[in-house]
């Protein structure tokens, strides 16, 4: 036999499973078939007359069994056939719960079955007639009415049955009651709706209209949005992991979850969280590209409306029209249709925010050390120290992942710095290959000793990721950097920081560390809360990212293109700083607000900036929200050699105002000295990370202390967060490439990035964004254009930067620049109050011309 056809054999839990299933379901057809060919006259628990042939299909054995169930439970013991084969089943699907049972979740459904089971019986037996000669309820039901009757009357008691019943519903099932009257309102709608279309059903011409397509599409859809805003039960809806316990897939549905996995928004727990992500987001419009299918675009924006979402929607690439109010874009599901589009196929909402069974489920191994064994290294450590003239007593032992601390009393005098000075010595006595010293532990007297574990644990991103800290956090920017030496998640903000300095030497796991810090942000904001700039000298660390709607403009790689990306930031964040004083707001956070009110309230603001002489628009454009701008540079020393100095100013000019306009920096680099991070650099950028690096002098550079030397490389690392001077250490997250790719692919799905030109030509097309303040290199040189711009200009009389802007087909800051060159050459007069310029040069010769 071929390998590709040999029998695919289970292992041995798998084959005890499936025995399960099929006794399961064995035991209870032949329970039901016993319940359903009862005899009175055959033998059992309750008869005595006994003639001697058994009437029951299942024989002595099954008569005895239902003569039992229906003397305990009357009519309900039907439902015991139900509960077998469903225990069998369960057993079966869920081969992986069981070992991680819940034992709160089990215990609710278990008093929810019980309810359900009793309550029924006790209303079947003051309602229904007997059924066998036995009561309807069986003893059960007669024991519970008994009781409850003479306290409650019959209607009090049929009331509160009802109610156990309906509690014990819940409890059982885990399904919300209102969940149920939604589903009857979708399905009276529904069937009236279909009442309504029926005679169309008999017109050949017709078509399949949007209410033939059954109430099932309805309910599906009704289904996802109600799984999503609720989360469903943890126990249920669990895929795989206790790490992935809070993430939710609709098991009853595995169809979908297996084609279209973008459904499943799992980072979302709370309904808060959805609504906030499901509902469209403002866009800038000009940022998206036309086409893109985007679920973040503005549907409060005028020309856009909700519509009902069992609409057909439209496959064709669409464009929002932002002023023409005839053109009515529709927002379907959260994908913009424009009018007159054939709507063709269905197509299922996509999640705002990809989904976090894109990254691996770890294969997760944990440190087998005992207590015993800590307690003797504990002793060991007390030893050594004790053979270098220190006494100290081991207080408290802390297991990590990938280091444990042991938190030392030291006796009176000894100075902690001298167990600093000490460490390599310790490192090799206790055979370690790294130990650190944290000799101020905040809220402690102790000292701590960090030492390497023998079996060292990766903390994987799927693992951090899925934390509350990081779910919940409301920040656009946050990031999870890894676990703290506890194991518990480290999630940080980049909007706090405001910038963060990345460094250590090669190998030391810093690429892993921003494509995870990256990720996480791809996890927590679109493309309209948060923008890339991605500087990658290197060629190969950042491409991968290329193509993503956040992108402000290609990942550079050209260090000049470089250069104009920063002096672009600077311009940027100037002209944020003007907008936010014109709105009187203090920072980004407080312009979106205002942006965000003042549109829905139906008066946008428009831009305040705007010159009617300096662009081709007939009037302001609508002033929408500001998404925060993240420039990542991944070898910032290459940067430094190419460009130079400018470039330090200007990293130094964005660090110091950029927080309040949302530009952040992250800046690697895997040399660090002090030519590359530089006083003005340090100075600017409170926030660092140290990965492992080579020796105490690197160590300074970065942290202005030592520590980093003492890291064991592979994501481990010291982060200094702003405003303190104790480092914490966090053991990086692992993430994959191919990890990277597939939340990226995820990306590419939800659309294309807009590039602004603006951000990389500069020099490349002769023109550069000046700064304010900031001299050309080429200052002297005239444009090429100069002098046959001043001809159309004193020809057509018409000096306005607009016209030979577009007479000459050129940018604006290169058209503003010639007609400066003109002001000062007295060609055109200075812009009048009217925002108007004069000619003052008489027309050229006609034969110039
Ligand atoms: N958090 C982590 N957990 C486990 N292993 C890691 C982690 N981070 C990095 N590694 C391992 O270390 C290797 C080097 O990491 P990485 O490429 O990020 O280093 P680097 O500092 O960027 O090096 P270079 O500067 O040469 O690019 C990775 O291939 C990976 O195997």
């Amino acid at each position: 036999m071929s390998k590709g056809n040999s029998v695919k054999t289970l292992s041995g839990v798998q084959r005890l499973l499936e025995g399960s299933l099929i006794f399961c379901c064995m035991t209870a057809t032949y329970v039901l078939i016993a319940l359903s060919s009862f005899h009175s006259s055959d033998p059992g628990w309750s008869q005595s007359n006994f003639d001697g042939e058994i009437n029951n299909l299942t024989g002595a054995v099954g008569a005895w069994l239902a003569d039992v169930l229906f003397y305990f439970f009357g009519y309900c013991a039907y439902i015991i056939p139900i509960i077998i084969a469903l225990t069998g089943w369960l057993l079966f699907k869920r081969t992986h719960k069981l070992l991680e049972i819940d034992y709160f979740s089990v215990g609710l459904r278990l008093i929810g079955f019980l309810l359900i089971v009793f309550s029924l019986a006790a209303l079947a037996s003051m309602n229904a007639n007997g059924i066998y000669g036995f009561s309807a309820g069986g003893v059960a039901g007669d024991v519970i009415g008994q009781a409850m009757l003479p306290y409650f009357n019959s209607l009090g008691t049929t009331l509160l049955l009802l109610c156990f019943v309906g509690a014990g519903f819940t409890l059982l099932t885990g399904i919300s009651w209102l969940t149920v009257v939604d589903l009857t309102g979708y399905a009276t709608i529904w069937f009236f709706r279909a009442l309504k279309e029926l005679p169309n059903k008999f017109k050949p011409e017709m078509g399949d209209t949007e209410d033939t397509r059954g109430f099932l599409s309805v309910v599906e859809r009704f289904k996802e949005r109600r799984n999503t805003a609720a989360g469903e039960d943890d126990e249920e809806s669990n895929e795989d992991s206790p790490a992935a316990k809070t993430v939710t897939v609709n098991k009853e549905k595995p169809k979908v979850d297996s084609v279209q996995p973008r459904i499943e928004p799992q980072i979302f727990e709370r309904s808060e969280d959805f609504v906030q992500a499901a509902a469209p987001i403002n866009i800038d419009p000009q940022m998206i590209e036309p086409h893109i299918a985007a679920p973040w675009v503005n549907d409060e924006a005028d020309d856009v409306e909700l519509i009902d979402t069992d609409n057909k929607v439209s496959s064709e690439p669409v464009s929002v029209s932002k002023r023409n109010e005839q053109d009515k874009a529709k927002v379907v599901d959260g994908i913009v249709v424009l009018p007159g589009q054939e709507l063709e196929q269905e197509r299922p909402p996509m999640a705002p925010l990809p989904c976090i069974s894109l990254l691996d489920v770890p294969n997760r191994t944990t440190n087998p050390i005992s207590q015993e064994e800590l307690e003797q290294i504990g002793k060991l450590v007390e030893v050594k120290l004790a053979d270098f003239n220190i006494t100290a007593n081991v207080v408290g032992v802390y297991p990590g992942p990938v280091v444990t601390r042991f938190e030392l009393e030291l006796a009176p005098g000894v100075k902690a710095s001298k167990i600093t000075n000490l460490s390599k010595d310790l490192a090799r006595s206790l055979l370690a290959e790294n130990v650190r010293v944290v000799e101020v532990i905040p809220g402690k007297a102790y000292v701590g000793l960090e030492l390497p574990n023998k079996f060292r644990e990766t903390v994987f991103m799927r693992d951090v990721l899925d934390c509350e800290d990081f779910r919940e956090n409301p920040s656009h920017l946050s990031m999870v950097l890894g676990a703290d030496i506890g194991g518990k998640p480290v999630v940080v903000d980049l909007g706090k920081m405001p910038h963060l300095l990345v460094a250590g030497t090669t190998g030391s796991g810093k690429s892993v560390g921003v494509n995870v810090m990256i990720t996480s942000l791809l996890y927590k904001s679109g493309p309209d809360d948060v923008r890339f700039i991605m500087i990658d000298p290197k060629m190969l660390e950042l491409s991968v990212y290329e193509g993503i709607p956040h992108l402000l403009c290609e990942v550079v790689t050209d260090m000049k293109e470089a250069a104009n990306a920063l002096r672009w930031c600077v311009g940027e964040m100037e002209r944020r700083y003007k907008l936010m004083s014109a709105l009187g707001v203090r920072n980004l956070k407080g312009y979106n607000a205002k942006i965000k009110q003042a549109k829905e309230s139906g008066e946008p603001i428009y831009d305040p900036l705007w010159k009617s002489s300096d662009s081709m628009e007939p009037e302001a454009p609508e002033l929408d929200k500001l998404p925060s701008i993240v420039v990542v540079v991944d070898e910032f020393a290459d940067m430094m050699m190419i460009v130079g100095k400018k470039v330090e100013e200007l990293i130094a000019r964005i660090a110091q105002k950029a927080r309040a306009a949302g530009i952040h920096l992250i800046l690697a680099t895997q040399r660090p000295s002090v030519d590359v991070i530089t006083g003005l650099i340090k100075a600017n950028i409170p926030t660092r990370m140290a990965f492992q690096v080579s020796s105490r002098i690197d160590s300074r550079t970065i942290l202005d202390q030592q520590g980093a030397e003492t890291l064991l490389g592979m994501g481990d690392m010291l982060y200094l967060p702003p405003g303190t001077s104790i480092p914490m250490r966090v053991h990086g997250a692992f993430i994959d490439d191919h990890e990277v790719h597939k939340v990226v692919a995820d990306w590419h799905a939800r659309g294309k990035p807009q590039y602004i030109e603006e951000i990389l030509q500069g020099s490349a097309e002769g023109e550069q964004v000046l700064l304010p303040g900031e001299a050309s290199d080429s200052e002297e040189e005239v444009d090429a254009l100069y002098d046959e711009a001043v001809a159309f200009v004193t020809q057509t009389r018409r000096g306005s930067i607009s016209s030979v802007q577009r007479k000459f087909k050129i940018g604006y800051n290169r058209a503003a620049r010639i007609i400066e060159q003109m002001e000062l050459q007295g060609v055109v007069s200075a812009q009048g109050h009217n925002g108007n310029r004069e000619v003052l040069a008489p027309p050229p010769p006609k034969d110039y011309v």
